[in-house]
């Protein structure tokens, strides 16, 4: 299994429940997509995955490593340099160039020596370049991170996951930046470098329409908890509509990529909105 989640609990240190009796596993070479309302959970169980956050409670297992009973900090650098995380901010410092941020793919993985020269130096541009060319952003290797977009240096974290060659693959709200044609096409380009290596994709998605199309496997969040894990072709409207329901039980437009920044989202008719096609 790539990961195994066994009854885990996540309380922030303020006191807040995140997450609460979350079971949930994938096979190596899965492509999960999650969904759910504003504040379920969704980069909660992103972070715990990832062992950014280590549960509060039960038992978990991610690429093999017994957690949070990792003995040592050396183990868990290991183990998080096979994990790859598309932020919806990516964490870069905006005065680097652009060959610089992606190549930080792989420090985890460098020796300490390649790592630091790397910094002064960018080590791999050729892999750099060749990261970049698949976001559509070959023309910014040398570009400072501060004259970028906000869309593109969402791309060029996607960039760094695509050079880091990782077998976890977790994607927060991994196209939030961009415009629903990117958005597709990011999205596919990460479902498709997943399937070619067989690594494990976890992405979190605000558009319904989105993630029924390009995933085999749904899991809807809502207050922390699992609402269901179903392949896209079973969960029915009924579900989606429950899922984003507002508090009082009335209903709620579901989120898909054609509303996404609209000031009028609407519904979606069924699950399985004609607007995108993924595959
Ligand atoms: N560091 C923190 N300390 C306290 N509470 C937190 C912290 N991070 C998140 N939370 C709370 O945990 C809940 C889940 O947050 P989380 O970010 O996981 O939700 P989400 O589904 O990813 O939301 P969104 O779609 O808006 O990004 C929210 O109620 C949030 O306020």
């Amino acid at each position: 299994m790539s990961f195994v989640l066994d009854d885990v609990g996540l309380t922030h240190t303020n006191g807040f429940v995140a997450l609460a009796g979350i079971r949930l596993s994938a096979a190596q070479g899965e492509s999960i997509a999650l969904i759910g309302p504003s504040g379920a959970g969704k980069t909660s169980l992103l972070t715990a995955i990832g062992t950014a956050h280590l549960p509060s409670s039960g038992r978990m297992q991610v690429l093999g490593q017994d957690l949070p009973a990792v003995p040592s900090a050396r183990q868990l650098k290991a183990l998080r340099s096979l994990i790859g995380t598309v932020h919806q901010s990516a964490p870069i410092a905006l005065r680097q160039r652009v060959v610089t941020a992606v190549l930080a793919g792989r420090l985890g993985q460098w020796p300490l020596w390649k790592a630091l020269a790397s910094l002064a130096y960018p080590q791999d541009i050729a892999g750099a370049r060749e990261a970049l060319a698949r976001v559509q952003l070959e023309d910014k290797l040398f570009a400072r991170c501060d004259q970028l977009s906000g869309g593109q240096l969402q791309r060029v974290g996607i960039a760094r996951v695509l050079y880091q060659q990782a077998r976890l693959i977790l994607a927060d709200e991994p196209v939030s930046a961009l415009d629903p044609a990117l958005s597709l096409a990011t999205v596919q380009l990460l479902v498709q470098e997943a399937a070619a290596r067989e690594a494990t994709l976890v992405a979190s998605l605000h558009a319904v329409d989105l993630a029924l199309r390009c995933f085999a496997r749904i899991v809807g969040i809502r207050d922390g908890r699992i609402a269901f894990d179903l392949p896209a072709a079973q969960v029915s409207q009924a579900q989606l509509q429950a899922l984003y329901a507002h508090a009082d039980g009335s209903a709620a437009a579901l989120p898909t990529l054609g509303s996404m920044g609209s000031a009028t989202p609407h519904l979606v008719p069924g699950p399985a909105a004609e607007v995108i096609t993924c595959r």
